[in-house]
């Protein structure tokens, strides 16, 4: 019997459409399926621990080959509520940001729209651990996932990285796309493809498996997340890989 193809996908909410198929049984006998914060998950894909994931697209640049496995990523056009820049101050009095130890695209989007959008030069520090309760004063900080959908109920400035890249650019922004390392057979695309739409046709059956009281799920995943990495999120795409080579992130 062949391999099964190893599947790392990220465990926010964001993702639970795109895998209910896959949870559900679809492509049991040729997916094994993994979850992992995104930084992790890009990780697995460099050291072929996974053959395809749901890689956040600043790895695009580290990889030797990449392919794009399916139609669907994780992609919003304007504001996708769980990338924010948290802060007890206005953007412009920021004196520090932390930046999310799980994130590898939006902690250099923070960067692209600091320098080039809000025109702010503070201290950037990484972080490795939770740091949410060192967001306090003047120190900001770049939150994904559920996580920054919870805070967004306590924060105080709340600046959207999707909204800001669409009124820095006008272009659609993506966070996220199924890439393998390697050429996978066109059969296995195509199941995939029907798989990762699967959850999207029963959104409702999603949400009542995954329930989180902080944030309209709903709303969320037919408003705020785009799942389609169509054409149109292209160019957006390659602006934000140019500025990654531009600024040497
Ligand atoms: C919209 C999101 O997109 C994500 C952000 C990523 C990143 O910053 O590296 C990677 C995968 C996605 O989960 C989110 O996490 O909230």
């Amino acid at each position: 019997m062949e391999r099964k193809i190893r599947v790392g996908a990220v465990s926010y909410l964001n993702t639970k459409p795109l895998i209910y198929g896959l949870e559900k049984g679809l492509m049991a006998d040729a997916v094994q399926l993994k979850l992992d914060y995104p930084a992790h998950i890009a990780q697995q894909l460099l050291d072929d621990e996974i053959d395809v994931g749901l890689v956040p697209v600043a790895l695009i640049p580290r990889l030797q080959q990449h392919f794009f496995v399916s139609d669907y990523g994780i992609c919003c056009d304007g504001p996708v509520a769980s990338v924010c820049l948290f802060s007890e101050v206005p953007v412009n009095e920021i004196k520090e940001v932390l930046l999310d130890y799980q994130s590898r695209t939006s902690v250099r989007l923070a960067r692209i729209l600091m320098k080039e959008f809000w025109k702010i030069d503070p201290v950037i520090s990484d972080t490795r651990e939770d740091f949410r309760d060192r967001i306090k004063g003047t120190t900001a900080g770049v939150v994904i996932g559920d996580r920054a959908l919870e805070l967004r109920s306590k924060a105080t400035y709340i600046y959207d990285l999707g909204e800001a890249w669409k009124q820095f650019t006008g272009k659609p922004f993506v966070f996220a796309a199924w890439l393998s390392n390697k050429s996978l057979n066109g059969n296995f695309v195509d199941a995939f493809n029907i798989a990762n739409s699967f959850g999207l046709q029963q959104l409702d059956e999603v949400i009542r498996l995954n329930p989180f009281p902080h944030f309209d799920m709903k709303e969320y995943y037919t408003k705020c997340i785009d799942y389609r990495l169509s054409e149109d999120k292209k160019p957006g795409l390659r602006l934000y890989l140019d500025y990654l080579d531009k600024f040497k992130l």
